[in-house]
């Protein structure tokens, strides 16, 4: 069915999405986060349709990592990437919040080398688009527990200019989350998920993040 459908069909009031290139750690992520509370089971085989678990009146919404997966054929990262920019167009009422889940210890370099080659990165396009779409976008950096104490606020500032947002990080903590899934450490981005909630007058809805 139709994701649209399932939505207007179950009173779909706040959609929640998650995106992200491919191993950046996403699924990991939405199992600590939500495993418990809401059921976002794994994806079966290979598939490029947006997942969805559903808690009263708030979707939550995984999307196909963006990036290259065997047994499917080239492009794969452009087909992900159009269909995300088409579920998002379409869909973008209802998302009050996007997540955009990055490898914060490989991101500037990662951006760099997409630099170099003259083309924007995925991840950087996909961070403009939701906020042009007016969608209140969070980055989660992934894997942090990879980082050295005496490296974190260095490599957080790379992320942050690779973002277009002047350092230091600091600055941008209601949008950078620096977290790991593995550790399951998830604070601070479960804290931008709750104050989002908060602003939108859905403490209710704390129980699910
Ligand atoms: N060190 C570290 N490794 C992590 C962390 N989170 C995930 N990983 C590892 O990163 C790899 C990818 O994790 P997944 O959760 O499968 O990544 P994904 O982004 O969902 O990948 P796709 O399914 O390809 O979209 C796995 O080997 C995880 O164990 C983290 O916080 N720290």
């Amino acid at each position: 069915m139709e994701t649209s459908k399932i939505a207007a069909e179950c009173g779909i009031n706040i959609e929640i999405i998650f995106v992200g290139r491919s191993n950046v750690g996403k699924s990991s992520l939405l199992r600590e986060i939500f495993g418990a509370k809401v059921r976002v089971g794994r994806r079966p085989g290979v598939t490029l349709r947006p997942r969805h678990a559903q808690e009263s009146d708030l979707l939550i919404t995984d999307m196909p990592g963006f990036g290259f997966m065997s047994g499917v054929k080239d492009r794969k990262q452009d087909i992900v990437k159009d269909q995300t920019i088409r579920y998002l167009e379409k869909n973008s009422e209802r998302i009050k919040i996007g997540v955009l889940v990055i490898d914060g210890p490989v991101f500037p370099e990662v951006v760099d080398r997409w630099d170099a080659r003259n083309q924007i990165p995925i991840d950087v396009e996909m961070f403009d688009f939701m906020r042009e779409l007016g969608i209140d976008t969070i980055v989660a950096a992934n894997k942090m527990d990879k980082v050295k104490a005496d490296e974190y606020d260095y490599l957080l500032d790379e992320v942050s200019v690779r973002l277009g947002l002047e350092p230091p990080w600091q600055n941008w903590k209601h949008i950078i989350a620096p977290i790991s899934a593995k550790k399951d450490d998830l604070k601070a981005l479960k804290g931008l998920l709750r104050d989002r909630l908060h602003e939108m007058k859905r403490d209710d809805l704390f129980k699910y993040v």
